[in-house]
């Protein structure tokens, strides 16, 4: 199944650890990639979306514990250079800040590049909860944000969100499996504004949908030109 960005060209799955001599570099570990919590909703609609990865429309986007092991090729080596060994040690980002699978952030993103569009695979685990038995609304926020973000980081580069707006429409069981579909609705200089909707796997259900505006920081090329797609 092809990947993106592609795991031999860009050095992400390249990262040293602390312990590991620099010229030693080690495979991090890709979290988005199916455990035993996933539940048969979330395996299927997994698999789903592999399969349209075939013909290349959708690829999967692998997922690491640091934001630093998502930055492609060179600019990569670059930003090591510019992080102590510690600070790197220390952050996690955090949708991927438990150890323990399945009671936190469960979720594999797939993009589009055509549609610039990602979707995001969500399963609230029960350390999310907020209302009993309900995903609470920031982590709901949260992976809207991280899905939103990493969809205007594929258009622009590097991005902050600069205003997230969200409207709660039905709360989302902890356990069940939502798809957080966003895309890039327009592009005016460094402003991204993105769009988003949260539903139920059958489509039936709106949990939540949200516009967003992303600002790009600075005039690196961004994924998407690097891909050369557009
Ligand atoms: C292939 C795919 C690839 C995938 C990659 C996958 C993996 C990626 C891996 C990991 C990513 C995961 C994704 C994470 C997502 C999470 C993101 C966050 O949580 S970000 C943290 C929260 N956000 C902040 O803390 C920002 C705080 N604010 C700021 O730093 C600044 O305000 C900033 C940078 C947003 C803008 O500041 P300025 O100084 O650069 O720019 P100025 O001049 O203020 O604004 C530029 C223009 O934007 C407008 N603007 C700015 N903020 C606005 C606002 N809130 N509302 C409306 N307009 C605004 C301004 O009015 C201005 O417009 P005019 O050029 O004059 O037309």
């Amino acid at each position: 199944v092809e990947e993106f960005p592609p795991s031999g060209s860009n050095g992400v799955t390249l990262r040293c650890r602390s312990r590991v001599k620099s010229s030693c570099p080690i495979q991090s570990k890709d979290y988005a990639l199916p455990n035993s919590s996933w539940s048969q909703g979330m395996m299927d609609l997994y698999s789903r979306f592999l399969e349209m990865c075939k013909d290349g429309t959708w690829k999967r986007i692998p997922s690491y514990s640091n934001s630093v092991d998502h930055i492609p090729g060179k600019a990569f080596w670059e930003s090591l250079k510019l992080m102590s060994e510690k600070e790197r040690k220390d952050t996690r980002l955090f949708p991927r800040n438990m150890d323990t699978e399945g009671v936190g952030f469960e979720y594999a993103m797939f993009l589009n590049p055509s549609e610039k569009r990602m979707v995001c695979l969500f399963q609230p685990g029960p350390y999310l909860e907020g209302p009993s038995g309900f995903a609470h609304g920031g982590s709901t926020a949260t992976i809207i944000d991280s899905t939103i973000g990493s969809c205007a980081t594929f258009v622009a580069g590097r991005v902050m969100t600069a205003n997230l707006s969200i409207n709660y429409r039905n709360p989302i069981p902890l356990g069940s499996v939502v798809l957080v579909d966003s895309k890039v609705d327009q592009v005016e200089g460094r402003k991204v504004f993105l769009s988003c909707h949260v539903r139920s796997i059958d489509g039936q259900t709106l949990h939540a949908e949200a516009t967003a505006l992303f600002i790009r920081l600075d005039s690196t090329k961004s994924l998407q030109q690097q891909m050369s797609c557009q």
